[in-house]
Order: C-alpha cells, then sequence, then structure tokens
C-alpha cells in the first residue's frame, strides 16, 4: 500500500488565505480601483472601472509541498478550480533571493470566490514549494507580503487599451515589474504604492490576455528601482547637451541643412562627435532622426534664434553661468550664501552690469518666459490708471504688452543703465508714451504713476533687501497708487508640479534670492505699509498680487492670516 503525503499549509499562510477571501467578499471593481489608487479623481476611477475588472486577490503561500495542495484546501474550505505554473512570480523571488530559477516551483492555484455584487472572482494562491533550505524565503515573504496584490483584468488584448491604462496607473504608482506566462498566454504588469496605509492595496496588477514585449519592456525599465535615480541624476547631461545645440547654431542650421557632413561643416564639428551629440538630442526629443537625415522637432524649434519666445538665450544661460554657480549648491546650502557671487566675484547683477554681452543674453533669457505677462492686461484693468511704473522693469517686455493693451496709458520704465538698451528696443513702437528712467530701486523710483510693477524682482532678494525695495516704493509712490508683484508662489502645502519649488534653489544659487508663499509676500507687504488685497493665476505657475496703502486697522492687523491667504488663493482660482 502506497501512503500518499499531503501537503502541510502553516496556519499563518491559511489566516492570510481566508483573509484574502474575505477582501474579494467585501469589495468590487470600483472599491478597489478607489481603495488601490485613492489619488484618482472620481471621473477618472469610473473611467477605469469602465475598462476592467476586478479579478482576483493574491497571495504567496508556502506549502512544504505542492502535489495534492488543492485538496488540502478544500477542506479549509478554498474551492480551487484551476493550478497552472508560475513564471512571473517563480522569477521574481529568483531574482529577489538569488536562487537559480530550477529550484523554485511555484504554482499558481486559483480558488473561486465571489465579489460583494455576487460576480465571480477568484483568490489567485501562489504556492512555492517550500524546502527547509528555503524556509528563509516563507519568513521573509510573510513579514513583508511582497506578492500581495489586487487585480485587475483587462478584458481585451489591446495594445492600445493596455498601454493607456498603463501610463494612468504609473503616474500614481510606481511600476512594479511584470511579465508573460507563457503557460496563461497573459502578460502582467504589478505597480506599487509603498506608502499606502493599507498593506493589502499596496500592490495593484494590471493583467491581459496576449503578448506585449514593447509595453512589457517599457515597464520594466521603469520598475528598476535605480533607473528613476539614474535619470534624475543625469539631468545636468541634458541640460549640457542642450546648451551645446544652442551654442553651436545646431537648431539654426537643421533648418536648412539635414545631413552629417553638412551639419559638422556649418558648426564647424567633429563629425563623429557631433553624430554623437545628435542621436542623444534624438533620445531627448529635441532632434527626429531618420536615417542619415536629421530634422528638429517641435520642442527643439524652440531653440532657433529666429523664432517668436525663443529659448536659445535661456539654454545659453541655464548650460553657462547659471550652470556653474548651480555646481556650488552644496555649499550654498552649507553656508547660506549664493554661490554666483563666489564663482563670478560679483553677485549676479553687478557681474551682469560689467559684462553688457552677458546681460544681453539675461535680459533675453528673461524674454523667454514672457507667456507669463500674456493674460496680465486681461486680469488687470489698467482703464482708469494714466501712467504706470515698472520698476526694475528689465526687458520691457511686460510694460510693452500693458501699453499696447491699453492706447491712453503712459509708461515709465526703471532698471540699471545697463539694462535700459535692451528695453528701449522693446518699447520702440510705444516709445512716445514711455519714459526710461535710470535708478536705484534701494534710493528712489519715480514718484508718478498710478499703478507699479514689481515683476520677477522681490524673487531676487532676501526678505532684508526686499523690505528696502518695498519701503522705497512706499516711500515714492503716490498715496492712491497700487503696486502689482508678480512672482511664482511657493504651494503651502506639497505640489509635486510647483514650478516654484524648483526655482527656489535656482535663486539660492544665483540671486541669494528665493520663492516665497503668498503668505510670506502678504506679510514683507504689510511691513512695509501695504494691503494685500487680490491674487490672480497668471501662466507658468506666476500670479500677479495686488497691494495697496493698508489703512490704520490693516496696518494694525501687520501680517495678515492663513484663512485671508486661503480666500485670496480661492478667488484666484475661481476667476
Ligand atoms: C529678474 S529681472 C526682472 C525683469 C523684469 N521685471 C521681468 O519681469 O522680466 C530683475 C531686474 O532687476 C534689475 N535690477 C537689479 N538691481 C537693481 C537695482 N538696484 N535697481 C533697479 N533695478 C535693478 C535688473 O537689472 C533686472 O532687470
Amino acid at each position: 500500500m502506497t501512503i500518499t503525503r499531503m501537503p502541510v499549509v502553516a496556519d499563518a499562510d491559511l489566516a492570510r488565505l481566508i483573509s484574502a477571501r474575505e477582501l474579494v467578499r467585501a469589495h468590487d471593481t470600483d472599491s478597489v480601483i478607489a481603495a488601490a489608487i485613492p489619488s484618482l479623481s472620481e471621473e477618472n476611477r469610473a473611467a477605469m472601472a469602465r475598462h476592467v475588472t476586478l479579478v482576483h486577490v493574491a497571495l504567496l503561500i508556502f506549502p512544504d509541498i505542492l502535489d495534492g495542495l488543492a485538496e488540502v484546501l478544500a477542506r479549509h474550505g478554498v474551492d480551487v478550480v484551476t493550478t497552472t505554473p508560475s513564471v512571473v512570480v517563480r522569477d521574481r523571488l529568483s531574482t529577489r533571493y538569488a536562487v537559480p530559477v530550477v529550484d523554485l516551483k511555484v504554482d499558481i492555484l486559483r480558488a473561486r470566490v465571489t465579489d460583494r455584487t455576487g460576480r465571480l472572482c477568484q483568490v489567485e494562491i501562489f504556492a512555492l514549494a517550500t524546502t527547509p533550505e528555503l524556509a528563509y524565503i516563507a519568513e521573509d515573504e510573510r513579514a513583508h507580503n511582497r506578492e500581495n496584490h489586487v487585480a485587475l483584468a483587462v478584458p481585451r488584448a489591446d495594445p492600445v487599451l493596455l498601454g493607456g491604462l498603463r501610463a494612468s496607473v504609473a503616474g500614481l504608482m510606481r511600476p512594479d515589474g511584470g511579465g508573460y506566462n507563457h503557460h496563461e498566454n497573459s502578460t502582467v504588469l504589478y505597480f506599487r504604492d509603498p506608502d499606502h496605509p493599507d498593506p493589502a492595496f499596496r500592490r495593484l496588477e494590471l493583467i491581459s490576455a496576449g503578448l506585449f514585449p514593447h509595453l512589457l519592456t517599457t515597464h520594466q525599465r521603469q520598475s528598476g528601482p535605480g533607473t528613476e535615480l539614474l535619470r534624475l541624476m543625469t539631468g545636468a547631461w541634458a541640460t549640457q547637451a542642450i546648451t551645446a545645440a544652442a551654442q553651436l547654431r545646431l537648431p539654426d542650421h537643421l533648418g536648412t541643412v539635414a545631413d552629417l557632413a553638412g551639419l559638422a561643416a556649418a558648426t564647424g564639428a567633429d563629425p563623429d562627435s557631433l553624430a554623437r551629440l545628435l542621436r542623444y538630442l534624438t533620445v531627448l526629443g529635441i532632434v527626429r532622426t531618420a536615417g542619415d537625415r536629421h530634422t528638429l522637432t517641435e520642442l527643439g524649434s524652440l531653440l532657433r534664434s529666429d523664432v517668436d519666445g525663443s529659448m536659445r538665450p535661456l539654454a545659453l544661460m541655464y548650460g553657462g553661468p547659471f550652470y556653474q554657480s548651480f555646481a556650488g549648491l552644496t555649499e550654498a546650502v552649507r553656508t547660506g550664501e549664493e554661490s554666483y557671487a563666489k564663482v563670478f566675484g560679483a553677485h549676479h547683477f553687478v557681474h551682469m552690469a560689467a559684462d553688457p554681452g552677458l546681460a544681453e543674453v539675461f535680459h533675453q533669457s528673461m524674454a523667454a518666459s514672457n507667456a507669463m505677462f500674456t493674460s496680465v492686461t486681461q486680469v488687470v484693468d489698467f482703464s482708469t490708471a494714466r501712467t504706470v511704473v515698472d520698476v526694475a522693469g528689465g526687458n520691457g517686455e511686460l510694460l510693452y504688452r500693458i501699453l499696447a493693451a491699453n492706447p491712453g496709458l503712459r509708461g515709465v520704465l526703471m532698471d540699471r543703465p545697463h539694462a535700459l538698451a535692451v528695453a528701449e528696443s522693446t518699447l520702440a513702437p510705444v516709445t512716445d508714451r514711455c519714459t526710461l528712467v535710470s535708478g536705484d530701486f534701494t534710493e528712489s523710483v519715480p514718484g508718478t504713476g498710478d499703478v507699479y510693477l514689481l515683476s520677477r524682482v522681490l524673487h531676487d532678494w532676501d526678505d532684508a533687501q526686499c523690505r528696502t525695495i518695498l519701503s522705497t516704493c512706499a516711500a515714492n509712490m503716490p498715496q492712491h497708487a497700487e503696486l502689482l508683484v508678480i512672482e511664482r508662489l511657493l504651494p503651502e502645502s506639497p505640489d509635486p508640479d510647483s514650478l516654484a519649488v524648483p526655482w527656489d534653489v535656482h535663486m539660492m544659487c544665483n540671486t541669494g534670492g528665493k520663492e516665497r508663499t503668498q503668505a510670506h509676500y502678504r506679510a514683507l507687504l504689510a511691513e512695509a505699509g501695504f494691503e494685500l488685497v487680490d491674487v490672480r493665476p497668471l501662466a507658468l505657475d506666476a500670479y500677479v498680487l495686488r497691494a495697496r496703502r493698508a489703512g490704520p486697522e490693516t496696518t494694525a492687523r501687520s501680517t495678515g492670516t492663513r484663512a485671508q491667504d486661503d480666500l485670496l488663493c480661492h478667488n484666484a482660482k475661481s476667476w
């Protein structure tokens, strides 16, 4: 008589199995999406639920052997309907624990269970045949539940649908590997949110019939924990590649020349090195390469010197002087002192004043973000003003736009003497209504205005200097005049997309200034006797902050409140 040995399943694994089953019973597709991706908007959740279906909740268990496992589980009320070999989880364990694939036997057992709507789903049970030598894997995996996941099935083998869903989820959860199981002809893509408060929802699987090699490669590439860090660490290479292209005037030549020999001759470059730069620029999306022909992409066209809003001067600044001073970031953080002065021997503006060529590139580079000004004349009513004074008006672009949109208005642009040359040509079309004044805003500003502009000025300076600039304005502005401050605002709560956050570090290195929150500006304005009365959003994350002289009761209040700032921001958003 042969006695068949039955697998032993640990109580801990049975308990984990039962809670996986209860999880399915408590949920449906919509509630699983909501629980796993809480940051997804209600609208996007509903859209996603139209394209996927909850199919299973998965876990990994550790019986000593696999033969007869379905029978043992049946005794515990687990209704296993299919058993197939695992490829993806087996390979993941092999990589994770450096155990050869041949030494790992992993099956997938699927047990029936209904979700809370009564629809048939499954508990997907990965079972690793756990010999005593592999017991450490069981211990570690039970502690971390790395293979637990909830799975959403994509009903059709459709690369566009799967690709779209993958991209949507990847924006909110980290890609976490995946693979193709040839036993089942299915592709799985995993995502992970290690900070999710509920361990049951830290991993999500998208599963689809079919093989999608291209999608899998992209997903695997994004899944490596170091890949994102590598991309971030080599960001400076992209900056330099773009700056080299700008310095060689490659984008200008690409308008008329497409072959390598012609481009090398036009730019005076070594053909082999230029070919390598072109290949990198192609990866960066600046250049399009087909065979031996190179052309500019739409993005790359912004680097041409002859286009409206050319970003070439910005490339020259970011990859040039600003790049050099950014190399001193560690020192700036240690000492609290800006690095530009250390690298170039003088503060940014003093250095520019002594180098007219560099000053011109800087003022042209400021023009590359002029998009910030496009809606100023829509969000601010200049109809009752007679004169606008642009304090430190730079290249004159903002004042020009305001004067062009308000034919009855006169303008005064004040800046350092070296900046006035660039402003003069910008303001040429409205020269009869405009005066250029050389001056220093720490000493005085023209006293003839109804509206004063301080655009992208305060962020160049520390708080003490800002107090001086604002006090000079307060001392010289007529009583009735209003002050408009244009700046990016640091978010009051974390915002991964905020442009103000990286620019704040840029200001730290390059001018010793900083980006600020609305509350911070409100306080600085109040100290100089102004009351912040309105905040409106502009393009590129900028805002226009409108201030007027504070009455006695507002001066006494001095710094305002968080509630006031919330209200102004609310107004800004509802505009
Ligand atoms: C970042 S730029 C902003 C220019 C312009 N307002 C804009 O938004 O494009 C700062 C300007 O401050 C000017 N500036 C620096 N120090 C100054 C001073 N002491 N008095 C007047 N202008 C000054 C610079 O010449 C430069 O044009």
